[in-house]
């Protein structure tokens, strides 16, 4: 097979403003490569539905606002079956990696990649990787058919192992190509993407018919692009329970305080939700909103008259929040094996202040009460709305690798699977937007303190170096939280 070179992003232009940010495909790089009518023509299952086949033309606009003449903008495109496939079934050797950190839904991911392989397309070679990144080169695979994965999905955790560290493109690629592997399910967060991008790079530098697929994990909900990650709907709804606890304990003694923290490092997602979802939280920290203890308009004082008014109070703090607040010494020093930054305690380090504080002043006997949920959020099984979630993530996988695309992430878009190239989910990391509806959405709930202002006035700080997620490096509002917001409203 001829290999020739393809460019780094693939854009196609049409009229209008319209913009295809596309993802590579077999063909761009393998020539003459043979094709095959997609087996679901003949499957009872699918014959029946009307234009079940996505059109080769069909895409998903990224931002559904539009004006009379704004541009049509940019597209990806559409996820779904194809009526040609780039695969014979018994020549498929897919196999599937679990990467990072857990998150509920990983296991009905893999479950419905197995499935949807078997019984949609009729491919029995599939394997697991043991372990993450490391298990392609340091471990032994894990045979997978749809009696091993049977009851997986309700069970937490991922029936393949994770890690972290560990990623060797060259090690990994050898690998891949010494098993005969042709399909490759790389199933993780923003680092596994990147990872999985280096993949996609080194197998089409070597010109080997392997397809690349990423679906996007993570718990903090931090991918750009896509309408929400799997697991999110499950970790706020279980981050409810760990809340109602702190409300529970607060609200059973004079001046209790319950301080819960969720996970998330730089985004506030969880938080924000779990918040919003509550009713009972009186204050929620996340990292994109800085917030400071002492003076008028900060934490103490907010406490102090909170617990005036209601004798209890509920504080919701993102694992990432208030950072800035802990000195050099203070911040935990270190990187996990993947390169992460090591973030200290920060419920444990605010519920210590605050206590401090009140012994200082001596102004009331409060009774704080701290809950570190966090592990307990991320190791359960997926919710009913999730495993349908992932059930959709992973077919569209499938038929996307059974089309011949490769070197792309699966992923909602307003609402509709798109294929989307690996670049636009890895480039930046997805924030809340605090000047969003959403976030004033939270401050309206709880009354909390933006603890904007005072900030300004005190290191009279320009907004960009405040909020540098707020803006695209060509100084364009961020057009993704845009159109999050947009659609939230
Ligand atoms: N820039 C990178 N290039 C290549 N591989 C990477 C890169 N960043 C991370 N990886 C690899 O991806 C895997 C997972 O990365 P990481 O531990 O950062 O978790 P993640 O996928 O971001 O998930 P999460 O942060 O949601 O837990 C690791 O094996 C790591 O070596
Ligand atoms: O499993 P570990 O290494 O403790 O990772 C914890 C991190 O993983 C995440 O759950 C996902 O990135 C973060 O919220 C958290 O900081
Ligand atoms: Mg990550």
């Amino acid at each position: 097979m001829g290999v020739s070179s393809v460019s780094k992003s693939k854009v196609i232009t049409g009229d209008a403003g319209y913009i295809l940010e596309d993802v590579p495909h077999f063909s761009d790089y393998i020539s003459d490569i043979p094709t095959f009518p997609n087996p679901l023509k003949t499957h009872p299952a699918f014959t029946v539905v009307k234009q079940y086949f996505v059109h080769d033309d069909d895409t998903v606009v990224q931002r559904v606002i539009a004006h009379k003449n704004s541009p049509r903008g940019i597209h990806f495109r559409r996820a779904g079956p194809r009526q040609k496939g780039y695969f014979e079934p018994d020549e498929v050797h897919a196999c599937i990696v679990t990467c990072g950190g857990l998150c509920p839904g990983l296991n009905t991911v893999i479950r419905e990649i197995v499935c949807s392989l078997y019984h949609m397309y009729g491919v029995k070679k599939i394997l697991g990787i043991d372990g993450g990144y490391k298990g392609f080169y340091s471990r032994n695979t894990v045979p997978l058919s749809p009696k091993v994965v049977n009851d997986i999905h309700k069970r937490g955790g991922t029936i393949l192992g994770t890690s972290r560290g560990g990623h060797d493109t060259a090690k990994i690629v050898d690998s891949i190509y010494d098993r005969g592997i042709n399909q490759v399910y790389i199933i993780g967060g923003d680092g596994t993407q990147k990872g999985a991008s280096f993949i996609f790079e080194e197998i089409k530098r070597r010109g080997l018919k392997v397809a690349v697929a990423g679906i996007p994990k993570t718990i903090d909900n931090d991918i750009p692009v896509i309408d929400k990650s799997f697991g999110f709907d499950t970790a706020v709804e279980e981050a409810q329970r760990a809340i109602n606890a702190a409300h529970v304990e607060a609200e059973s003694i004079e001046y209790g305080i319950g301080v819960v923290k969720v996970m998330g490092r730089y985004s506030g997602f969880i938080a924000m939700h779990a918040t919003l979802a509550s009713r009972d939280v009186d204050c929620c920290l996340i990292p994109e909103s800085p917030f400071y203890l002492e003076g008028p308009g900060g934490l103490f004082e907010f406490v102090e008259k909170r617990l005036k008014e209601n004798g209890h109070m509920v504080i919701v703090i993102a694992e990432g929040a208030g950072q800035e607040l802990l000195t050099e010494s203070q911040l935990s020093s270190g990187e996990d094996a993947s390169g992460n930054k090591l973030l200290r305690d920060i419920g444990l380090w605010i519920s210590q202040k605050i206590k401090e504080h009140f012994t200082r002043t001596n102004k009331m006997a409060i009774n704080l009460k701290y809950i570190d949920p966090t592990y307990m959020i991320r190791a359960v099984p997926s919710n009913a709305s999730d495993n349908v979630y992932c059930t959709l993530l992973a077919q569209s996988a499938v038929h996307g690798a059974m089309a011949g695309y490769t070197g792309f992430t699966i992923g909602l878009v307003n609402g509709r699977h798109s294929y989307i190239p690996f670049h636009r989910i890895t480039e930046k990391q997805n924030k809340v937007v605090i000047t969003d509806r959403m976030w004033a959405r939270l401050l309206s709930s709880t009354n909390q303190p933006s603890f904007l202002s005072a900030k300004d006035v005190v290191e009279d700080k320009g907004e960009d170096e405040r909020l540098p997620h707020q803006m695209l490096p060509n100084g364009q509002p961020d057009s993704d939280n845009l159109v999050r917001e947009m659609c939230s409203s």
